[in-house]
């Protein structure tokens, strides 16, 4: 996995600094609620989600969606499939999603009219890397971890056709390692 990769943009280290400082601010954002429910993007968001919520200190109930538009490529194929929709009534809640990465924008465009037409309370993003040069779509983000360039990138549950999700850090891939 390792000779696959081509630069680390951020260490284990630095995302765990990151994941605190957001997980505070969502703390302080939302201390006047009696919980939240976060609701996570599989399965990228995975690794994320579950270092975030346990920076965050008011009560926090979990759900999770799959949808899937890349498969085995690196372009997003423009659809986005529901794999999974949530397992709870959403109306009246806070919620959150949490993403792993924003890149077209079209999964959480998808995601936000999806969840906004189910009557909740409020509904902000968290995404823990944004590609904006690659945005084709306008969504407007409440948290971000950090800007990436426009690079296919892996790790810390981002996968390139499933695999290197469990790498520690993230990571640009080198081009041979998918062509
Ligand atoms: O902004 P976009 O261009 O829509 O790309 C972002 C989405 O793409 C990835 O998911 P993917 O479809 O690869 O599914 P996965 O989470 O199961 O890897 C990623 O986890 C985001 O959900
Ligand atoms: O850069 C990326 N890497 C992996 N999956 C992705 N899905 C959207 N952008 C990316
Ligand atoms: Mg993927």
């Amino acid at each position: 996995m390792k000779k696959d990769v081509e630069e680390i943009l951020f260490t284990k280290d630095e995302i765990a600094k990151k994941v605190k400082e957001i997980g505070m601010q969502i703390t302080k954002d939302y201390k006047d609620k009696n919980e939240i429910l976060v609701v996570g993007v599989l399965k990228g968001a995975n690794v994320f989600l579950g270092d975030l919520i346990r920076e965050v200190n008011i009560p926090v109930y979990v759900d999770f969606m799959a949808v899937s538009s890349y498969g085995q490529s690196t372009e997003s194929s423009g659809v986005v499939r529901i794999i999974k929709d949530l397992d709870t009534d959403i109306e009246g809640k806070h919620v959150i999603i949490v993403e792993d990465i924003v890149d077209t924008g079209l999964t959480l465009k998808y995601l936000t009219e999806n969840l906004m037409s189910r009557k909740l309370e409020s509904l902000k993003i968290c995404a823990l890397l944004d590609k904006p040069e690659r945005r084709k779509c306008n969504i407007s983000l409440d948290y971000i971890g950090f800007n990436i360039p426009d690079k296919f990138i892996v790790g810390y549950g981002i996968d390139y056709a499933e695999r290197y999700r469990n790498l520690p850090y993230i990571a640009v891939l080198k081009e041979e390692a998918y062509q």
